[in-house]
């Protein structure tokens, strides 16, 4: 009887968050989770924000792929040169201190990477890159974060198009309608600023705001978008797709692992 073949195991990033009476929980959004296992098809870790004390090259020799998630905190702009936050901002230090070095490990190693919203600009600023602190704060650009008055299932609505490049790697994986345009929902107030080097821009709206970006040089799948596809991981045909990318580029990297270290997976 052929060996059931083990799923690829898929790190999820955790936010530190601030509970009642001072306690502080490490916690992701159940989205993230749910579209791991049943849209990537992989066993979901969910990695804490531990900053220093988390042991990288432990954590990689296990890990098939990366999802860094959204989240409402903002990187500190310390990490990209840019004026300090303002009083109000939300932060999440021990997340910056997990995120940042992981995303450059795990590039090193070719590790499968799709980043979501606040993930993007993890992404960005790890590279290299800055973040705007409030988009709809610039000339000519639309407010992106959503009306949180409204109950959160309508937040995660798609409310505004986005144009793919047809000549990026994205377009034939989100296969976009006529012209490359797609919508998409919007739950941010920052966004891409300068682009980190080794980046480069797949999609923007229609204000210019940087909706996607990849990573052509890199060994393996690295793909960031500001919007959130974990929301409808199955309905949405653009985000399924997504998903199955990513799931695919996971699986080929354990495959290709697990005959580095001389085990068979049986089909
Ligand atoms: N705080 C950043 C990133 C925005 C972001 O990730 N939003 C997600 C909120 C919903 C969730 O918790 O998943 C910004 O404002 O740009």
């Amino acid at each position: 009887m052929p060996e059931a073949v083990p799923r690829p195991f898929v790190g999820i990033t955790a936010c530190l968050k601030p509970r009642d009476g001072g306690f502080f929980f490490h916690s992701v959004s159940r989205r993230y989770v749910d579209a791991v296992v049943s849209a990537v098809d992989a066993v979901p870790v969910l990695l804490p924000a531990i900053g220093d004390a988390q042991d990288i090259p432990s954590l990689l020799s296990r890990m098939d792929g990366l999802v860094l998630t959204g989240s409402p905190s903002n990187v500190d702009p310390a990490h990209y040169n840019g004026p300090a936050a303002r009083p109000d901002n939300e932060a999440d230090p021990a997340r910056d201190a997990t995120t940042l070095p992981l995303i450059r490990a795990a590039i090193q190693i070719g590790l499968p990477v799709l980043a979501i919203c606040r993930g993007i600009q993890e992404l960005n600023v790890a590279l290299g890159g800055s973040l705007h602190q409030h988009v709809q704060e610039l000339p000519g650009r639309f407010d992106h974060r959503s009306d949180k008055s409204k109950p959160i299932i309508e937040r995660f609505l798609p409310c505004h198009a986005i144009r793919v490049r047809p000549d990026g790697v994205l377009a034939p994986i989100l296969v976009p309608g006529e012209g490359g345009l797609m919508m998409v929902n919007s739950l941010h107030g920052q966004g891409l600023d300068r682009v980190a080097p080794s980046l480069v821009v797949e999609a923007e709206a229609e204000d210019g705001t940087i909706e996607a970006v990849s990573m052509p040089e890199a060994k393996g799948f690295v793909i960031g978008v500001q919007w959130h596809p974990e929301y409808a991981p199955e309905e949405d045909p653009h985000s399924k797709r997504l998903f199955k990318a990513f799931g695919d580029a996971v699986r080929a990297f354990a495959n290709n692992r697990a005959g580095h270290v001389g085990f068979q997976r049986v089909a």
